[in-house]
């Protein structure tokens, strides 16, 4: 291919002179036949299109977006076809090294059938241009060139082009370090670089397989949850914003916070946990949505926790008037405390309001412990599309945390263990807990046995627990009946104040 090039190119070179010595001997009307004519021999002679992308564009000089897309693109699908490579550290990929192809490099590709050049070129550089920017418009600029036949024009500029930046994109967006988000108090968010949202590297390594829970219910979660990674298309046709709510509730430690590393894990997504008690009103919880990134959880944890924040407040009215003299800069920051308030309306309107919908491709997550206190209107369908329930710990359930801790799938104790399971209400973390080697030495029989003890602890206390409740109303019930039998043998009978029954 370069060799052709470089016949083409002198060829073209030879035309062009040819072309310039007509222009300046000849007449204006036999210069335009004659230019006609070049024109047609060129066509004829190099039947190829180009297509330029040079890494830098507009005024400000900003990094095109196509060129990055486009290398991402390159390195991945034809960079071992390359002979020359060139080495450079990403930030914030998992993989920091990414080889791509060196400058005057070419690789092929080809789309549909169809044959296509990328080369990857710099322009020569001009030694004597002064500026103060690094990257110079005078000086050497990088650009990837695409060469294909122009009989392909309109499958190249429109559908392969379009291919290109797309996988370019989603090729960046698999490679990329995940984050864990968490939104920072509005103080800061006018400092220098400061922004609304910090993060860390997401490195949480639960994924399903490790996630304790019945395999017909983990199932379903993962179908729906790809179902979801698919509907871009279905989504769009039916009118709806591209985003999934899921509610997961449970006792503590049933594994709901698991479970969102989990599909986050799944999904490849990064996560914001949004801390609604530092949100000060309901523009700044928009502020927050429409500075989240697609391909994003977003996750409100304890939501029941989280909007009773009006009875924080109330408390907060309460402080002594002593306690105020004593410290006045706590009242300052206690009175702007109290002006923030994030409402249900706020909240749904964050969740399903026309905000909601920019970026697209974002689940929103809420946990809770106690299902029934939430306000219908926050979980209705549509909102939460899907209620999911963490339980105690199953058989099921208990048979991967065997697995995952001890390595096994069988044992001659797993028999007692789920009898134990079946009248015992223990979480899955309880299990894990008991699960895990208490000294490097200890085997999987003493695991075993020491869960045994703790399940067999547990249910005595739960029948003890029962027997006390009955014992209470057994109580209450004798109570009842000595005060009807005075009632026969002495008259009338009323309560005072604290329930007790007495005799006029
Ligand atoms: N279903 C589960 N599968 C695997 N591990 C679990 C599961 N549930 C709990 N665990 C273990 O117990 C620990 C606590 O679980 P997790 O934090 O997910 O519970 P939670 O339901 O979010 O509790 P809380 O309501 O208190 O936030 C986890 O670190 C994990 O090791
Ligand atoms: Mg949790």
């Amino acid at each position: 291919m370069a060799e052709l090039w470089t016949q083409m190119g002198s060829l073209m070179a030879t035309i062009m002179f040819l072309y310039a010595m007509l222009e300046r001997f000849f007449p204006a009307a036999l210069r335009d036949t004659l230019q006609i004519h070049t024109q047609k021999l060129v066509n004829l002679l190099y039947p190829y299109v180009q297509i330029t992308f040079p890494e830098f564009s507009g005024e400000r000089l900003k990094r095109s977006e196509a060129y990055t897309a486009i290398q991402t693109y390159l390195s991945e699908n034809s960079s071992q076809l390359a002979k020359r490579l060139k080495a450079e550290v990403v930030k914030d990929s998992q993989n920091p090294l990414v080889l791509s192809m060196d400058d005057d490099e070419e690789v092929t590709d080809e789309f549909q059938g169809v044959k296509l050049w990328w080369a990857a070129s710099k322009t020569a550089s001009n030694p004597h241009a002064y500026s103060f920017s690094y990257y110079s418009p005078l000086d050497g600029k990088r650009y990837f060139k695409l060469t294909f036949h122009k009989k392909h024009r309109d499958l190249i500029t429109v559908a392969y082009i379009k291919h290109v930046l797309e996988e370019g994109k989603e090729i960046a967006l698999r490679n990329r370090q995940r984050k864990l988000y968490t939104n920072n108090p509005s103080s800061g968010w006018y400092g220098y670089k400061q922004s609304k949202w910090s993060h860390i590297v997401f490195e949480h390594p639960a994924t399903f397989e490790t996630l304790a829970m019945e395999r017909t219910k983990k199932e379903e979660i993962i179908n729906d949850l790809v179902k979801f990674r698919n509907g871009k298309d279905y989504y769009a046709k039916i009118g709806k914003a591209w985003k999934r709510g899921y509610l997961l509730y449970g006792p503590p430690g049933t594994g709901k916070s698991t479970m969102i590393a989990a599909m986050a894990n799944f999904m490849n997504y990064d996560v914001y946990d949004l801390e609604l008690t530092a949100v000060k009103d309901n523009t700044e919880l928009r502020k927050l949505l429409i500075e989240t990134s697609s391909k994003a959880i977003i996750v409100v944890e304890d939501i029941d926790c989280s909007l009773d924040l009006t009875g924080q407040r109330n408390m907060r009215k309460e402080r002594s008037e002593e306690e105020e003299a004593k410290d006045p800069n706590k009242k300052e920051e206690e009175e702007s405390n109290r002006s923030s308030k994030v409402t249900l309306s706020g909240l749904l309107n964050f969740i399903d309001g026309i905000w909601s919908a920019c970026g697209g491709e974002r689940i929103i997550i809420f946990t809770t412990n106690f299902v029934d206190k939430l306000d219908p209107a926050l979980i209705r369908t549509g909102r939460m599309d899907k209620h999911i329930e963490l339980s105690y710990c199953s058989f099921e359930a208990f048979k991967v945390l065997a697995k995952n801790y001890l390595d096994v799938d069988s044992h001659h104790l797993f028999s007692r263990i789920g009898n134990l399971l079946e009248v015992t209400t223990v979480t899955p973390a309880d299990v894990a807990e008991n699960l895990m080697p208490k000294c490097v030495n200890e085997d999987v029989e003493t695991c075993l046995l020491s869960l045994i003890q703790a399940l067999e602890k547990k249910l005595a206390e739960e029948e003890e627990e029962e027997e006390s409740d009955d014992g209470g109303l057994n109580e209450e019930k004798d109570k009842e009946e000595a005060t009807e039998q005075e009632i026969k043998n002495n008259g009338h009978c009323v309560e005072d104040v604290k329930g007790n029954g007495f005799i006029l």
